[in-house]
């Protein structure tokens, strides 16, 4: 793969709140967001990046509104894509605003219905350039399935189907991988997206509260260190009234594991200037690309679990 340009862009998190039932407001809602966020709020921040954070239009933990909310997206990567024909509202209304702010959009997530895995949904990101169109889809590798007593049982895969591609594309400031919430707990991912030239991996997400203040910033500074990477969660905002409470504290992390931004609880705007010398100056001080042994490591996919 050749070399992905890189160099330093702004870039700005959603930590979206007031994700209700209703779907249309969902988007309206997100829809304004973005354009705040876009505008850079008078602080000469304007963002050439706006991320937003898993099922901006659906509640987590309201399995049963799963269906009523999926979106028929019909996007294959590497096809073209007719937006105007798009079936997906949340596919045109994140394509418009891309196009009228011209900025670059990773579109969190949202239900994806697909003929394919009949009767469960992917969980499904998508990403626009600042012509508006449709150019990355991920469906969430790695599923929610935890059972920690007296604190969190969840069984994503009831309702969610796995996707089976990594994801990433590129701008004109990075190559940029893209995985959802849990993927983040696998660092093969996060590994083969630094091998394949990205500098800069973003994962929409919503982390529990069990976990989130157990492992939410560890694991993005550990993904950041392994791969001398910048790193960076988009959560939904906590809403004391969900049936799943997001951890928040969306958070975006240096390739040293230095934490460069990190919101609150609320909703909330994050704005970080991403410098590419801080990648140069981890990579060439700590030179481990290197130093790997992959003489020795052989096919860690063979070994027994
Ligand atoms: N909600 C998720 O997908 C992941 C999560 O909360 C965790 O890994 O912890």
């Amino acid at each position: 793969m050749a070399q992905a340009a890189f160099r330093s862009f702004n870039l700005a998190f959603i930590q979206l709140g007031k994700i209700g039932v209703d779907k249309a407001e969902n988007l309206k809602h997100a829809c304004d967001m973005i354009r705040t966020a876009a505008s850079g709020q008078g602080q000469n921040k304007k963002p050439d990046l706006i991320v937003l954070p898993e099922f901006f239009t659906t509640p987590l933990g309201d399995a049963p509104l799963i269906p009523t909310h999926a979106e028929d997206i019909g996007f294959t990567p590497g096809e073209p894509y007719d937006i105007t024909n798009s079936k997906s509202d949340s596919v045109k209304m994140l394509s418009d605003v891309a196009k009228e702010t011209g900025t670059w959009l990773i579109g969190g997530s949202l239900p994806e219905r697909d003929a394919v895995k009949e009767g469960k949904f992917y969980n499904t990101c998508t990403v626009y350039n600042p012509k508006g169109e449709l150019v990355a889809r991920h469906r969430k590798m790695h599923l929610f399935d935890i059972d920690i007593p007296g604190k969190i049982t969840a069984k994503e895969s009831d309702t969610i189907a796995s996707g089976d591609a990594l994801t990433m594309f590129d701008t004109e400031f990075a190559r940029i991988g893209v995985g959802i919430c849990y993927d983040i707990r696998f660092p093969e991912l996060a590994m083969i997206a630094a091998r394949r030239g990205c500098q800069v991996l973003i994962y929409p997400s919503a982390f529990s509260m069990t976990t989130g203040e157990l492992h939410w910033e560890l694991l993005q500074r550990l993904r950041a260190v392994d791969n001398q990477v910048f790193m960076g969660m988009c959560s939904c905002a906590r809403d004391a009234k969900a049936k799943f409470k997001a951890w928040g504290h969306s958070m975006v992390v240096d390739p040293m594991g230095k934490v460069l931004a990190e919101a609150g609880e609320d909703e909330e705007i994050v704005y970080v200037r991403i410098e590419t010398e801080e990648l140069d100056r981890a990579r060439q001080g700590i030179p481990v690309s290197g130093q790997r042994r992959f003489d020795v490591y052989g096919n860690i996919a063979l070994f027994p679990d």
